[in-house]
């Protein structure tokens, strides 16, 4: 994507993010240990690693949505949670955890993305319905805006959260797989996306367990197995050496 432009590692004045010997267990579990990580304005890195490699805790972490055994999250330099109310971390889901029965049209999930820059009560003003129209019409699906969204394909269903994400106007974005079951379409269009993204300054953060699609494309990998294995341009971080330490980890270590 924009790799020339933000060598790794990133200065610490640049941080959006810090995480600081970050260990999190989920009872017995040990999810991720001892991770030390920054993450840097106008950038997309590749967040990779196995299934259960701790890429969802990662996120959680950066929410401020678990708590950490040891360590420390900074997210703009405050608290996770301060960040994420205040609307400046969207989080965009699998496509596929959207309940087919959900009885909301794409444009309603769309504008769930304003409802935090809304308040409760607050009914949407045009500016709202504005940046519904812009989002909507980036991910291509004006033409779906009324359709329910569980009868759209799962590329569409993507685009869609995508769309929320982007309603939402957040400076850091952590998007869990968004290149898992869609068409070819979609993940050239989101690629872009994500690129335009950087370029306007946001930070992006896309997890995936698959090497084919986003990361020799992204400015960052981050290599994750439980521990950082390494976090460093893509063709560093995926060259054999540190692919092997990252998807061959003993998966049945407990704290
Ligand atoms: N709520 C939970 N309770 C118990 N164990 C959990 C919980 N959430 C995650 N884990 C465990 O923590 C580890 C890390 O899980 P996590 O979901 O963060 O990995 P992941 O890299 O996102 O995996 P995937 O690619 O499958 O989504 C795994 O061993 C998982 O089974």
């Amino acid at each position: 994507m924009t790799a020339a432009a933000h060598p790794a590692p990133h200065p610490e004045s640049d941080a959006v993010v810090s995480l600081d010997g970050v260990t999190v267990r989920h009872g017995e579990v040990l999810a991720l240990e001892d991770v030390s990580l920054e993450i840097a304005a106008g950038s997309v890195d590749a967040l990779v690693g196995m299934n259960g490699a701790g890429k969802s805790t990662l996120f959680a972490a950066i929410m401020g949505r678990v708590p950490l055994s040891s360590g420390t999250v900074r997210v703009f330099g405050g608290p996770p949670s301060v960040a994420r109310k205040a609307g400046r971390v969207a989080f965009m889901p699998q496509g596929d955890s959207v309940d087919r029965a959900f009885p909301l049209s794409v444009r309603e999930v769309v504008t769930m993305g304003r409802y935090g820059r809304l308040g409760a009560m607050r009914r949407a003003r045009a500016s709202d319905r504005d940046a519904v129209q812009d989002a909507l019409a980036r991910v291509q699906l004006s033409d779906l805006a009324e359709r329910p969204i569980g009868a759209l394909s799962g590329g569409q269903r993507t685009r869609a959260l995508l769309a929320r994400a982007l309603a939402q106007d957040a400076e850091l974005l952590l998007l869990d797989e968004p290149f898992a079951g869609v068409d070819q379409r979609s993940e050239a269009l989101i690629a872009g996306l994500l690129t335009q993204l950087a370029r306007d300054g946001r930070s992006v953060v896309v997890s995936t367990h698959d090497l084919t699609t986003l990361p020799d494309r992204a400015d960052r990998v981050i290599l994750l197995a439980r521990r950082l294995i390494t976090v460093d341009k893509p063709e560093v971080a995926l060259a054999p050496e540190s692919l092997a330490r990252a998807f061959q980890f003993p998966r049945e270590e407990r704290s």
